[in-house]
């Protein structure tokens, strides 16, 4: 039994439905049905989902939100119209949207995850009902009911282990089964949502539940590529990749499935297939435990920007025993996790995301570091990209630092930072933002 989870793009109108429907219904094995919220129509389309938010911050602001309401209804609209579907379905999701609202006014995180979840809970109704106006046996499983069970983090839930053996039990309900990607409930009953491109981690979860033999991630291209194609254009495309590099890569920047959607499916060996739903006869990339990297030692290189490297230096650094998990724990005390933190003698550097030093936490932080730790000077480096080059053959081939380093003097690129895990699975490049696609295309040119 296999596992089809549809992104956002992929059933973002009804003429994308009508494709899932012919990939679902074309293979009996595709039982689990795992949909997004609408996603982009065009590039300049809003995504369900930003809509819902938008629309969660309307109510919360007290702003007139009743214009954005009538838009999500009339996403909805445009489906069911053009798919033929009865208009009852629609006042089901106004009045479904409206009670979230009404029940959750002041309630502002609740009430953001039950609008935000909305976008795929009437999605996966939407998708049910269609496949049963085909006249296939299909049904709605709410994520309740299926047993997703989660932490109560509001926006960044996390599966709770007890949930695998009542997912397991779905095996024996007939028919295909729709289940809504991206959310799950808290023990005490709460929508609470996974983080954003969360609907990848609830198709693996559903996987790992139900010991698929695959688990099928349809998205709108062929393949996963080397690099991002927005920044290459036509990267070679990757046939096999291991968890360890998905992992790796996505974290660093390869959205195309979520950096946390590994987690379940790893440990049990299940493959994960990344699928183009507007293609579906393309092979796509599996993910697997090991492959053969002995012709392709860098499987790809991903990049990211809005990083920032808080510095800093002390004379006799090197003798100051628990300096660094003092360090570390300022950062601890407000709430910031880090990325890398490359070392030298005296001097010690934490890399994180920008975004986390907002507000008054950036004065508090370095006030903190020159205070407590009685430093000879703390600075912050604005605006740097993060760079990753990852392969499981990395670690055998010799020259992979060389040939990277030689790119960026070519292209007369400034190297930030350098960093490389113990896992030599992947190798870290830290440089200025506004050169960073530049890089990426340098180190293309010299490892692929
Ligand atoms: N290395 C990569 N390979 C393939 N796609 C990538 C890569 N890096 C970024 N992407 C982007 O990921 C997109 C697919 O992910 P996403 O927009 O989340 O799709 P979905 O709507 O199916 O969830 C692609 O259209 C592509 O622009
Ligand atoms: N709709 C949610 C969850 C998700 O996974 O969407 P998509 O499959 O379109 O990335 C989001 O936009 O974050």
């Amino acid at each position: 039994m296999k596992v089809a989870k549809f992104g956002g793009s992929s059933v973002a109108n009804a003429e994308q439905f009508r494709k899932v429907a012919n990939i679902v219904t074309a293979d009996p094995e595709r039982k689990f049905v795992v949909v997004s919220a609408p996603g982009k129509r065009f590039k300049e389309d809003t995504k369900m989902t930003d809509l819902l938010i938008l629309l969660a911050k309307k109510v919360i602001e007290e702003d007139v939100y009743e214009g954005v309401l009538a838009q999500v209804v009339a996403r909805y609209d445009e489906i069911v119209t053009d798919l033929g579907l009865p208009r009852d379905i629609l006042d089901v999701i106004s009045s479904n949207l409206q009670q979230i609202i009404d029940t959750y006014a002041d309630q502002p995180e609740r009430l953001m995850d039950a609008l935000k979840a909305s976008g795929e809970d009437n999605n996966a109704k939407l998708m049910a009902h269609y496949l049963r106006h085909l006249g296939h046996e299909a049904h709605y499983v709410n994520p309740k009911d299926a047993g997703i069970f989660v932490t109560d983090e509001p926006g960044n839930a996390q599966i709770l282990p007890q949930s695998y053996e009542q997912i397991a039990k779905l095996k024996e309900r007939s028919g295909i089964l729709v289940i809504p990607g991206f959310f799950g409930y808290s023990l005490s009953g709460h929508v609470v949502t996974f983080p954003r491109g969360g609907s990848d981690i609830t198709g693996s979860i559903i996987a790992a539940g139900v010991h698929a033999t695959l688990y099928e991630n349809f998205t709108d291209v062929d393949s996963i590529y080397c690099v991002n194609p927005s920044i290459v254009e036509n990267p070679c495309q990757l046939r096999e990749l291991t968890y360890r590099e998905m992992r790796e890569l996505s974290y660093a920047g390869f959205s195309v499935f979520h950096d946390e959607a590994l987690q379940p499916v790893y440990k049990l060996g299940i493959p994960v297939c990344v699928k183009n739903t507007n293609n579906p006869d393309a092979p796509g990339t599996f993910i697997v435990a090991t492959r053969d990297h002995r012709h392709q030692p860098v499987a790809g290189i991903a990049s990211d920007t809005g990083f920032c490297s808080i510095n800093i230096s002390k004379y006799l650094m090197n003798r100051e025993i628990g300096f660094g998990r003092r360090l570390l724990q300022i950062l601890e005390d407000e709430g910031i996790s880090y990325e890398h933190t490359p070392s030298g003698i005296d001097n010690m550097s934490v890399i994180l995301r920008e975004e986390q030093l907002a507000g008054d936490v950036e004065r508090r932080v370095l006030e903190r570091i020159e205070k407590e730790l009685q430093v000879d000077e703390v600075s912050i480096e604005r605006d740097l990209a993060l760079i990753m080059v990852v392969g499981e053959g990395m670690e055998r081939s010799v020259g992979i630092a060389a040939k990277a380093t030689a790119a960026f003097a070519r292209a007369n690129i400034n190297i930030e930072m350098i960093n490389q895990g113990s896992s030599e699975v992947s190798m870290m490049f830290g440089v200025k933002a506004d050169a960073v696609e530049r890089a990426v295309r340098a180190l293309y040119e010299v490892y692929f």
